[in-house]
Formats: structure tokens, sequence, C-alpha cells
């Protein structure tokens, strides 16, 4: 099926901030997080940047390749607040096209493919010297559909009792995946 835009999604070119602050891929709060920056873009599709930091080497001076897998999936899990489902990576299936040094930043754009039941198709790239230039990085992935207690009965309870009481009411519910 094709993929449906949440009528409620933000509007293209909205920033979609970080769903939950100790989130490696987005949170401000992880000092050596990747602190990528989503947008909403076209239909069910997003935008985002991240910039290779030195602790996110792998190889003297270049990225670790599952630090770029990482940008990916975050970019790609956050099409889910598009659709407004709540959904986890089941399969990433990632080509390393070129090597991506400290101090570059990728220019990421994803897209929801197709949308089977509880699974959510779905493709990325990364770009470096700009949104237009050559691919870095790309992905194909499986997000799953999932309920909320997937995170209720799985995560620790510290961190599902912070998140619950975060008086930000959109990323309390993005922690989640949940509609506000
Ligand atoms: C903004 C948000 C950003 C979030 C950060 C980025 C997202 C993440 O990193 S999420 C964290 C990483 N992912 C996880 O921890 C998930 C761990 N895995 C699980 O919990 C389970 O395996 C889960 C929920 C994915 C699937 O389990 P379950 O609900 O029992 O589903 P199950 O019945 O096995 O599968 C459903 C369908 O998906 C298919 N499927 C499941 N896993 C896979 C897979 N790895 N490859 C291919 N197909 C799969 C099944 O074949 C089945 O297909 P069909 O309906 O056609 O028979």
């Amino acid at each position: 099926m094709t993929p449906v835009r949440h009528p409620d999604a933000p509007a293209p070119g909205e920033l979609l901030g970080a769903h939950y602050g100790e989130c490696f891929g987005c949170g401000g709060e992880q000092p050596h997080g990747l602190h990528l920056q989503a947008r909403a873009g076209e239909g069910v599709s997003i935008t985002a940047e991240f910039t290779v930091q030195p602790a996110h080497q792998g190889a003297p001076g270049l990225a670790h390749g599952g630090v770029l897998a990482t940008a990916l999936d975050e970019t790609l899990g956050s099409l889910n607040w598009l659709l407004r489902t709540i959904a986890v990576t089941g399969r990433l299936e990632t080509d390393f096209v070129r090597p991506v040094p400290v101090g570059t930043t990728l220019y990421l754009e994803a897209e929801v493919t197709a949308v089977a039941g509880r699974k959510i198709y779905s493709r990325a790239t990364g770009r470096v010297g700009g949104p237009e230039g050559p691919v870095a990085v790309r992905a194909e992935a499986l997000f799953i559909e999932v309920q909320v207690d997937h995170f209720v009965n799985h995560g620790r309870p510290e961190e599902i009792k912070a998140a619950m009481s975060d008086p930000d009411q959109i990323r309390r519910a993005r922690a989640f995946e949940v509609n506000p």
C-alpha cells in the first residue's frame, strides 16, 4: 500500500526536534550523541543533517560505520512521526559507498516506500558536500509497528518513568511515538 502522511504531520520544512533527550541519535542530553536534526519533507519523507565529531571515529579521522548506520536509522525512524505510527527497526541494510571524514556534515533524506500491515518499508541516503553531493551511505529498512507496551515492557523503569513525566507534551508523546 502507498504510505499515507498523517493529517497532523508537521508541515514540510518544520524541524522535528528531539523525540527524547537521551536518544543517542537526536537527543540534546547526550554529549557524544549525533545531535541529528530532522525536518519534515513532502509526502512521507524526512531530511536530516548531522556533523561527524571526533567522538564518532572508527578508523583515524573517519566516521565509524556503526555511527553512520545510526544516522540512517534515526532518520528512517523519524518517518514514523509523519505516519503517527509506533514502530521499531526490524531490519536495516546499509551500503557504505565512500568514507566520511570527521568534520563532514552528512545530508540525509529518507522516505517510506510502502506499508503492508504492520510492516513499513523505507529507504535513505546520506550525501556529503551538500544536499546534492555524492552519496556516501544508503540504507533500506523495514520497521515493524508495535504497541506502546513494547517500550513500557522492555525499557528500564527509571528511564520510562522519567520520559513519561517530561513536562513537554509533544516530546513525551514522541518518546513513545504516540499521538499527543
Ligand atoms: C524517532 C524514533 C527514532 C528511533 C530510533 C531508531 C529506531 C530504532 O533503532 S528502534 C531499536 C532497534 N530495534 C529493536 O529493538 C527491535 C527489536 N525487535 C523486536 O522487538 C521484534 O523483533 C519486532 C517488534 C521488530 C518484531 O516482533 P513481532 O512484533 O513479534 O513481529 P513478528 O510477528 O515477528 O513480525 C511481523 C512481521 O514482520 C516481519 N519481520 C520481523 N522482523 C523482521 C526482520 N528482521 N526482517 C524481515 N522481516 C521481519 C515478519 O516476518 C512478519 O511478517 P508477516 O506479517 O508478513 O508474517
